[in-house]
């Protein structure tokens, strides 16, 4: 059954997104015939991953809570991941597992994201071991290093997070780490972790909405911080693209097993630069003048306490986190060259493009004042 979100075509609803597809040969082996399965695939990023295996040729499964589009090329399976009996059917006989499937950042149950991230991730990989899956790539993030202060340039060689920011930052850190200790050239079994940063484009469900939600309740007159931190945003068909070039180099004695890559567009952009591009490419006022980060940043903090100590009472959701305040006002940006140099990636979409085609794909949230 088809529940949720309004149902899209990926193939249709974003016809530019074949531009840097079809001119884009890979380079590597041999992949028809070859099978997977998408866990989260009816998600943002999941589409498009499902859309560049099936330009490959790859048969396709889908894993998700609801199916969200339909294809006739895929076979949809509905379940929640943390369970094995839903789980099981849908990546027997295949070879590669994408694991892309997270409750979203912006939840703060924190109960959800360890049974989901973190126990659901140690199930997958017991059931691909027991399904005889050989690869198992994990969509993990960039922010399993980061506390809240510059990073620039950072490679993947930094510790993870010891204390990470949300419960989000938390799960992702003990699923790369489970995903990554699971890699086993004695037991045929290739992982992989992508570590994306700020992935957007068409059909995003919380980058460009939370930002528009917020230019429509007036909260985006001001920037945090001085306009001048770099950050990575990086645009989901390069991201794809990267789960892709993992999937190709994961086999017995390939350096890319058992290793984290970072995944961006290796074109730091200024964090308020870019929303004011997606702001004004939505007819929405962008900030103009600056408040100072650390000021923001601790009101933001005692905020967060204070929603804490009335939620039995009346829950609040503040726009503002210490984790979107740090977000806003740090530098943070990643270096990909270690996927250059094992995968061969190169981002295929540049930010300028990747913005307009953004804009493009979300003229429904148009200001029209
Ligand atoms: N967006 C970003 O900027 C970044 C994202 N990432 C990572 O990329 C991945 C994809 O993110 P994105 O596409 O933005 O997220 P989405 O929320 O769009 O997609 C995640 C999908 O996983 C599904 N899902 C959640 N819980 C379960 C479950 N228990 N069983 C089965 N399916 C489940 C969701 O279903 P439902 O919607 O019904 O809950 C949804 O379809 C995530 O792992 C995220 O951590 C990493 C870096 C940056
Ligand atoms: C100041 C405005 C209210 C900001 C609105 C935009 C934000 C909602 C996004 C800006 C940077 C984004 C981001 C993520 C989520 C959406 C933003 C906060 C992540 C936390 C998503 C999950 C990840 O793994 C991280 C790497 C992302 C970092 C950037």
């Amino acid at each position: 059954m088809i529940q949720n979100r309004p149902m899209v075509n990926p193939f249709t609803s974003h016809g530019s997104l074949t531009f840097s597809h079809t001119t884009f040969k890979m380079a590597t082996r041999s992949r028809k015939g070859k099978k997977c399965t998408v866990i989260g695939g009816c998600g943002f990023l999941g589409q498009y991953i499902v859309e560049r295996l099936l330009e490959e040729g790859y048969k396709v499964n889908v894993f998700d809570m609801a199916q969200t589009f339909e294809d006739d090329r895929v076979k949809f399976f509905v379940g929640d991941l943390c369970q094995e009996k839903d789980l099981a059917p849908a990546i027997s006989d295949v070879q590669t597992v994408f694991h892309c499937a997270s409750p979203p950042p912006s939840s703060d149950d924190r109960d959800l994201f360890y049974r989901v991230n973190f126990i659901g991730t140690k199930d997958i990989i017991n059931a691909c071991k027991k399904a005889g899956v050989q690869k198992l790539v994990l969509t993990s993030s960039a922010s399993v290093v980061y506390e809240g202060t510059d990073i620039k340039n950072g490679t993947e060689d930094l510790p993870y997070a010891k204390k990470p920011m949300d419960y989000y930052t938390e799960t992702k850190v003990l699923q790369e780490k489970e995903v990554l200790a699971a890699n086993s050239s004695e037991e045929n079994f290739f992982t992989v972790a992508i570590r994306p940063h700020g992935i957007f484009g068409p059909r995003d469900r919380q980058l460009v909405p939370i930002l528009v939600d917020t230019a429509r309740a007036g909260k985006t007159k001001f920037m945090i911080g001085n306009g001048e931190n770099l950050v990575d945003f990086t645009y989901v068909v390069n991201v794809a693209h990267g789960h892709l070039l993992a999937a190709e180099h994961l086999y017995k004695d390939s350096p890319v097993c058992g290793k984290a890559f970072h995944i961006t567009n290796d074109e730091p952009i200024p964090f308020w630069t870019f929303m004011s591009r997606i702001l004004e490419g939505l007819n929405y006022p962008s900030p103009k003048m600056g408040l100072p980060y650390l000021l923001i940043y601790y009101l933001a903090a005692f905020l967060q306490l204070l929603c804490l100590l009335l939620k039995p009472i009346k829950e609040f959701k503040p726009t503002f986190t210490p984790m979107r305040v740090a977000l806003a006002g740090t530098y943070h940006y990643y270096s990909c060259q270690r996927a250059k140099q094992l995968m061969g990636y190169k981002p295929l979409v540049p930010v300028d493009e990747a913005i307009k085609l953004t804009v493009k794909g979300y003229a429904h949230l148009q200001n029209k004042n």
